[in-house]
C-alpha cells in the first residue's frame, strides 16, 4: 500500500477521460494523456474522477484506465482510481480498484440520495468494507460531512483523508480543527481542497491547513499549474496575484457561465493545446464557438504571464 501522507505532496492530477467522436473510450489517447501529465510532474494521479467524467463511465472502462494508468506510470506516481456511487456500487468500485492494483481510493458521493450523519459514515464504512487501500473520502454534494461525522471516519481504519468540494469554508475549517483535536489518527488525516479549479481558493484553504489540492488545470497548462503550486510552497504572494488576475479569474468567469463547464472547459482547452482527448460525455455540453475563442484568448494571456514572471518560464502553445 502507498504512504499516502509521503506520497501525495506532489500537486494532484485529475486526468481526463479521452472519447472518440461517437463518445467511445479511447484508450491509446489515454495513455498519452497518462504520460504527458507525468512527464509534467504530477505529484499523483486521480484516474476516472471528477475530472475524468465518472459518473459517465462503466466499472469495465474505469478498470482499463485504472490499468493503463498503472502501466504508463509504471511506479512513479502513485495512482489513485475513482469508486462510488450506491453502497454495493461503491464496494464494487473499491475492491475493482485493489485488483487492478491502484494505489488508492478517491470515494465520490453516494448517487442520488443522502441520508444524516450517522448514514454518511455507515455508507463509507460499507464501501471500504476490507480494502487493503487508503481511501479518501469526497466531502461534496450528498456526502457533506459535520465535525462529528468527519471525526468518526478515523474509526475506519482505511479512510486516509478529506477532500472538499463542498466550499464552505467555514465549515471545513471547523472540521480541521477536531479531526486535529481528535489525536491518533487525526494528527495525520489528510485533508484536500477539491473545489472546481482549486487554485482560486488555494490560498484560502492553506490558511486554515488546507495545503493539498488537486488541479483540473493541469490537464491542459500543467506549466501553470505548476508554477501556481510552487508559488504557493513558497508564499510567492506576487506570482500567485498574477496568475489569478491573468489566467484563473477569467477562466473562473468562463466556467462559471455553464453548468459542467468545470470539466467541459479545461478538456476543450486540452484540446486546443493539441491533446486529442476527444469531446465531453453528456450531460456535459461543450462550450460555443464564441466561448472557445475566448478560451483561446485566456489560455494566451496565461502563458504569456507566465513568461513575463522572473525566471521567464514561458511557453508557447
Ligand atoms: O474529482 C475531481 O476531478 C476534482 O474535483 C478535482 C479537480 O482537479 C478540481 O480540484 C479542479 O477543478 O481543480
Amino acid at each position: 500500500m502507498t504512504e499516502p501522507a509521503r506520497a501525495l505532496d506532489g500537486l494532484l492530477a485529475f486526468p481526463f477521460t479521452p472519447f472518440t467522436d461517437d463518445l467511445a473510450l479511447d484508450p491509446g489517447v489515454f495513455a498519452e494523456h497518462v504520460a504527458f501529465h507525468v512527464e509534467a510532474g504530477a505529484g499523483a494521479l486521480f484516474v476516472g474522477c471528477g475530472t475524468g467524467e465518472f459518473g459517465s463511465l462503466t466499472p469495465g472502462e474505469l478498470d482499463t484506465l485504472v490499468r493503463i494508468a498503472l502501466d504508463v506510470t509504471g511506479g512513479r506516481v502513485p495512482v489513485w482510481a475513482g469508486a462510488g456511487g450506491g453502497a454495493a456500487a461503491a464496494r464494487a468500485g473499491i475492491a475493482a480498484a485493489a485488483a487492478a492494483g491502484a494505489d488508492g481510493v478517491l470515494l465520490m458521493p453516494p448517487y442520488l440520495v443522502t441520508g444524516p450523519p450517522e448514514g454518511l459514515v455507515a455508507h463509507v464504512r460499507y464501501a471500504v468494507a476490507d480494502t487493503p487501500l487508503p481511501v479518501i473520502v469526497y466531502h461534496r454534494s450528498t456526502s457533506v460531512f459535520t465535525e462529528e461525522a468527519a471525526v468518526s471516519l478515523l474509526s475506519v481504519d482505511s479512510v486516509a483523508g478529506l477532500k472538499d468540494g463542498h466550499g464552505d469554508i467555514e465549515r471545513m475549517s471547523r472540521i480541521v480543527t477536531a479531526v486535529r483535536a481528535a489525536g491518533g489518527r487525526g494528527r495525520d488525516f489528510l485533508f484536500f481542497n477539491g473545489l472546481p479549479t482549486a487554485e482560486m481558493s488555494a490560498r484560502a484553504y492553506a490558511a486554515i491547513g488546507v495545503r493539498r489540492y488537486s488541479s483540473a488545470v493541469h490537464g491542459c497548462v500543467p506549466e501553470i499549474a505548476q508554477r501556481f503550486h510552487r508559488a504557493l510552497a513558497e508564499e510567492d504572494g506576487a506570482t500567485m496575484d498574477a496568475l489569478l488576475r491573468g489566467f484563473y479569474r477569467p477562466l473562473v468567469a468562463l466556467r462559471d457561465e455553464t453548468p459542467g463547464f468545470a470539466v467541459s472547459l479545461v478538456k476543450a482547452a486540452a484540446r486546443l493545446r493539441g491533446q486529442k482527448v476527444g469531446p465531453v460525455r453528456p450531460p456535459l455540453a461543450e462550450p460555443s464557438a464564441d466561448q472557445l475563442r475566448r478560451l483561446e484568448r485566456i489560455l494566451d494571456d496565461g502563458l504569456a504571464v507566465l513568461a513575463s514572471l522572473p525566471g521567464g518560464e514561458g511557453a508557447g502553445r
